[in-house]
């Protein structure tokens, strides 16, 4: 089983990262003056690469657009600098809000888009802006701008490729660093749980679309950010490293480096560079004829990759590396507590919710209680509108007619967001949690809405006490529901029943008042259930309400304080365990079969 122990303060990892450090800061001294350009070029592709594992690799969505975003730090910094004759320093925020204006306003209108159409829309604002680049005669057509000044820092024009080349490194230093920071954020991990949908994300609090928004933006700004260093290594610009075919080779070094890792976009930025230099020289000599053959090579690379190393080359070289370790920060300040209703106090009340979707009435006019303190089950046959409940209850379906209030809120039509900050926090009924991080990494990122860390202070690295407190509420979570032991384990690596319970550990760190849980029993073995309800009766005990879905009748029974029965979409019956159990329709239409062996027993 991989285990990821906590960090000692100089780690073998720390030290060969610095070992890399001062391998690279070297490189422009030592090679030779064609190889220090190729590396320039191949640092500045490493800043797009990086923008692309943080919009591709984490949060998955694909764009091919990154090169045009580059086109336009690259056109804004030449227009100012060689036309205008600003100082190319001054010209850089230009750029970056220049594109990061951009980008927002082509965020804000495709990130909506689902599945293949926004890749789709990439490609076609990539192709748009390619074409404006090219046929803007301000924009030198596609000749493009010449006369592009030097950079110069404290007088110094770096006009040597070495010098340049130092420029570079820097930037790409702070931005990768950045990247990391930001991966080991609140956000990252909200961003990380955007990958496979939001229904998880939104559940915790996380704004899909405004997040999805802000890395599509970051991600744009670090291809501007290219763009200017590519303006002022080169001293001109022309569409060409701009178009689409350089938006897909920028998609290619991510992939084939490792889309999920900001060091696998160097990596893949590096190969596929070197390799293209390669190919170029060696394929015309071969083939007897010029021509993008490269091309031709990448595309045979990218599916081998994709065949026998899918999540790209640096995995493989993480396997050979000591492993990272998480730091466990000291705990400066306690999240507070929130205020639990006392005892009996009403806290939930469902009054004649219905879900219509189009002919089907999935729930028609239901209307139940819950009071603090209580753990009410919600049973029915297959099909009978309990996950539509759910839903309605949680924000993830707006109710079509009828009225759901929350801790005294009308919540019959607000985000899911806004009802988990309310004090609910829920369950899955199929388990949602990011294998490839730690049980402590997977529990911290039920505590999202008790933080407040955005994007800036995560990539400056200004988010570690708020981190730290997470951090040690998770560890206390883990300890409540008997984890702590595997608090460094990969949650990939624990059985479904051990998975099911972390879940319950991540919804307890928001500290919620209302507890919800989806077939928390579905597929457990029998200890396990065991455990399940021991741990459920003591949350109870220590004041956590629960409403449970499940469909295990022993469980349920010997469990629950009140039952709400359904059935087509209506409320069949209502009671304690004892009163379902008698209820004449109930055993008709659900209870039956058990019964009736349970009477033969
Ligand atoms: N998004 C949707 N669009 C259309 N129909 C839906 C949708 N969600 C649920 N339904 C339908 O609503 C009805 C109730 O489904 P629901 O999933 O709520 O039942 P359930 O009691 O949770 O069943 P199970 O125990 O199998 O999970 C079903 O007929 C289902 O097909």
């Amino acid at each position: 089983m991989t285990t990821a122990r906590t960090a000692p303060k100089f780690s073998r990892r720390l030290g060969l990262s610095l070992a890399a450090g001062l391998v690279a800061l070297s490189l422009p001294l030592l090679l030779p003056l064609f190889q220090v350009t190729l590396l320039t070029n191949i640092l500045i592709f490493s800043i797009v690469v990086t923008g692309l594992v943080l919009l591709t690799g984490i949060l998955g969505l694909t764009s091919f657009g990154q090169a045009a975003f580059m086109g336009v730090g690259a056109y804004t910094t030449a227009i100012l600098t060689a036309q205008m004759g600003w100082n190319p320093w001054l010209s850089l925020p230009v750029s970056l809000l220049v594109t990061g204006l951009i980008a927002w306003i082509l965020g804000v209108l495709t990130l909506r888009m689902q599945g293949h159409y926004l890749p789709l829309a990439t490609i076609a604002w990539g192709i748009s802006l390619f074409y404006v680049f090219g046929n803007t005669p301000a924009l030198g057509g596609f000749t493009g701008l010449t006369d592009i000044p030097p950079v110069s820092v404290f007088g110094l024009e770096l006009t040597s490729p070495r010098s340049f080349a130092y420029l570079t490194l820097i930037c790409l230093g702070l931005v990768a660093l950045s990247a990391q920071f930001l991966l080991s954020s609140r956000t990252g991990r909200a961003m990380r749980a955007l990958r496979g949908g939001s229904l998880v994300a939104e559940a915790f609090g996380v704004s899909a679309f405004g997040l999805r928004v802000q890395v599509f933006v970051l991600s744009a700004l670090m291809a501007a950010l290219a763009g200017w260093l590519y303006a002022h290594s080169q001293r001109f610009v022309n569409p060409t490293p701009f178009g689409l075919q350089a938006g897909i080779e920028y998609l290619f070094m991510a992939v084939v480096g490792g889309s999920q890792h900001v060091w696998g976009g160097v990596l893949g930025a590096g190969l596929i560079t070197q390799i293209r230099e390669v190919l170029r020289d060696v394929l015309p000599g071969l083939l007897g004829q010029q021509g993008n053959f490269e091309v031709i090579v990448f595309g045979a690379l990218v599916i081998l990759v994709l065949q026998f190393a899918r999540r790209g080359l640096w995995p493989l070289i993480e396997l050979v590396l000591p492993q990272e370790g998480i730091r466990i920060l000291p705990e400066r300040k306690k999240f507070a507590a929130r205020p639990k209703p006392t005892p009996g106090t009403p806290l939930l009340s469902v009054q004649h919710a219905v879900k219509q979707f189009g002919g089907l009435r999935a729930v028609g006019d239901v209307s139940f209680e819950l009071s603090a303190g209580e753990i009410l089950g919600l049973i029915g046959p297959n099909g009978a509108g309990k996950s539509t409940m759910f839903n309605l209850i949680t924000g993830v379906n707006p109710a079509t007619s009828g009225q759901i209030t929350f801790m005294g809120q009308d919540i019959s039509r607000r985000s899911a967001g806004h009802i988990h900050r309310l004090g609910l926090s829920r369950t899955f009924q199929h388990v949602h949690l990011l294998p490839d991080l730690t049980l402590l990494e997977n529990t911290m990122m039920g505590g999202y809405a008790r933080g407040h860390a955005g994007m800036v202070r995560s990539l400056l690295h200004l988010e570690r006490a708020e981190e730290a407190s997470l951090q040690h509420e998770a560890l206390r979570q883990l300890e409540r529901v008997g984890l702590a032991d595997q608090a460094y384990v990969l949650a990939g690596n624990l059985a479904l029943g051990q998975q099911r319970v972390l879940e319950i550990a991540r919804a307890l760190v928001a500290d919620p008042t209302l507890l919800l849980l989806d077939e928390p029993a579905a597929g457990l073995r029998y200890g396990e259930k065991a455990e399940l309800v021991t741990l459920l009766r003591r949350l109870r005990d220590e004041g956590v309400t629960i409403l449970l879905v499940e469909h295990d009748m022993d469980l349920v029974m010997g469990l629950v304080d009140r039952l709400v029965v359904m059935n087509y979409g209506e409320k069949l019956a209502e009671g304690t365990p004892q009163a379902v159990r008698d209820n004449a329709d109930v055993r008709e239409a659900y209870l039956g079969v058990d019964m009736e062996e349970e009477g033969a027993a």
